[in-house]
């Protein structure tokens, strides 16, 4: 579409203008901090912990909070005027027979209901319950087609007969892979260990990547720096949890690593080619 000047002008989609709210216009890249874990592993804190999060993610300059639709309910409307809201739609839990099993517990149309601006789902690929988990990552994606909304996957090789080498970069790349297959428009990966390595991986996917942060490090000047460091291969950003949220200073390793990677050069894989705006 051209308009009276000839310059070109993108036709915007619900999914489109949703995602670029997820990215920084500036570098076009993203801070994502979810706090899904705790139907995983039990609370992250006292019982107003994530609305307490989602405060400090705000001031610190974070792009997006990752939560359980329930756990969303508990946090102030207000702390959503700059962050966005990702919804995730995945459940599994640590006193389960099949740790790395995972069950859809909520819908796309919900998820808008709650204000999201994007919902995700985790897929552990060498799972026992794989063939599930990759059919209701299809099925989201479809309803995320349908309905205008973004979908970040939160891709892993996980399982108790899982035969590689989980972040290597041909592992990864599969996931990505897999990911970019069934329809998401984001994909959460582990990091592959090095900047170049990460940037073997970028280059295999037609994806935005965000690289996951995995256990917290010894020390908020470690979790920084090791954000610094994946920041410096070609991925569109970070969804670091436990390194954001397990820190002594939360608001400080968030506001750090948001302040990095709004002030770094874009990344090239930052937002789909579609999404350039003009
Ligand atoms: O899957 C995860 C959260 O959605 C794990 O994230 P972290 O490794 O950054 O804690
Ligand atoms: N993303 C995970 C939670 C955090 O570790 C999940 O969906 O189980």
């Amino acid at each position: 579409m051209f308009d009276s000047r000839g310059v070109r002008r993108q036709s915007l989609s619900g999914k489109q203008l949703r995602l670029s709210r997820l990215f920084a216009a500036s570098s076009r890249r993203s801070l994502v901090v979810p706090i899904d874990h705790s139907v995983t592993i039990g609370p992250l804190g006292r019982s107003d912990h994530a609305d307490s999060t989602a405060d400090l993610l705000a001031r610190a300059g974070a792009d997006a909070l990752i939560v359980h639709k329930g756990r969303a309910r508990t946090i102030d409307p207000w702390r959503f005027g700059s962050l966005g809201l990702i919804v995730h739609l995945s459940a599994g839990t640590n006193l389960s027979i099949d740790r790395t099993g995972k069950v859809l517990v909520g819908s796309v149309e919900e998820c808008l209901g709650l204000g999201a601006d994007a919902v995700s789902v985790h897929v552990n690929v060498g799972s026992a319950s794989e063939p599930q988990q990759l059919i209701d990552l299809g099925a989201v994606s479809g309803e995320c087609s349908r309905l205008g909304v973004p979908l970040l996957a939160m891709m892993y090789a996980r399982g108790p007969e899982i035969g590689v080498d989980a972040t290597s970069v041909p592992t990864l790349s599969h996931l990505a892979a897999i990911a970019t297959d069934l329809g998401a428009d984001v994909v959460k990966l582990d990091y592959a260990g090095s900047p170049d390595q990460m940037n073997e991986v970028v280059d295999s996917c037609p994806l935005p990547i965000l690289v996951a942060g995995g256990p917290a490090v010894e020390s908020d000047a470690a979790a920084i720096d090791f954000g610094i460091e994946v920041a410096s291969s070609r991925v569109a950003g970070l969804s670091f949890g436990r390194q954001i949220f397990a820190a002594e200073q939360p608001q400080h390793v968030a506001a750090a690593l948001a302040d990095h990677l709004h002030g770094a050069a874009p990344s090239s894989r930052a937002l789909t080619p579609t999404l350039e705006l003009a």
